[in-house]
């Protein structure tokens, strides 16, 4: 799979445009991004990062990371997914990155998700569906996550969030409804974040291979 991760990471490279300001996501296939994205580093003016990993290898190609408070609008975001299915809606934050992810794409004109075919899925639910939530809310919110959904949330123990959050990772899910899913678990005081993105979906996707497919 690191082969079509690498062909969906460069392929990404073809929606960057003279001038952009790039929100950049975080992972194993956006890494293949970004070294792609610094040997075209002159072209851009900056770079939003979604997390404290990619913005170590973006800045040791030494492409410019820019404060999103700064910059207003991004015209392009590219990023990976966990889970991706037909509509582009997508399952995200195996890498505990999801709340600043799901920020820039909400920031972005365009979200270009990119994936290996391994990641294709018609319902979304088969990779356990991470929340970032507050630390002291982390056995109220299990309890409601299992009173709302049925799944069954285990503790990420040991991950802290760049926000200084922790995760929780939601098993057993069968995810029919994820625009529904999305809005209750959110609704949950002390959730930060949910990593479904069906209210805010990927606007292209490529997933990797030879050559890549274009959705
Ligand atoms: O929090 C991490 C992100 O949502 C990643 O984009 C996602 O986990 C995919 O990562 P990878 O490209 O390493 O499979």
């Amino acid at each position: 799979m690191t082969e079509a991760k690498r062909l969906a990471g460069e392929r990404a490279i073809d929606y960057v445009e003279d001038g952009m300001i790039v929100g950049v996501g975080t992972g194993s296939t956006v890494a293949f991004f970004i070294d792609a994205l610094a040997r075209i580093k002159d072209r851009i003016r900056g770079t939003v990062s979604s997390s404290e990993q990619s913005t170590r290898r973006l800045q040791m190609h030494g492409i410019e990371v820019l404060d999103l408070n700064s910059t207003g609008p991004l015209s392009l975001y590219v990023d990976g997914a966990d889970e991706c299915d037909p509509h582009k809606r997508l399952i995200k934050g195996g890498g505990a990155a999801l709340t600043r992810e799901k920020i820039i794409a909400e920031a972005s004109d365009k979200f270009v998700c990119i994936i290996d075919p391994a990641k294709r899925v018609d319902v979304l639910g088969r990779f356990p569906l991470p929340i970032e939530v507050v630390p002291m809310a982390r056995s109220l919110v299990a309890r409601q996550i299992v009173a709302k959904t049925g799944g069954q949330p285990v503790w990420r123990d040991g991950v802290v969030t760049d926000n200084g959050n922790v995760v929780l990772d939601v098993h057993n899910l069968s995810i029919t409804d994820p625009v529904g899913v999305e809005t209750a678990l959110n609704q949950i005081p002390g959730v930060v974040s949910v990593g479904l993105f069906a209210r805010r979906p990927a606007d292209v996707v490529i997933v990797g291979g030879e050559p890549p497919l274009v959705f």
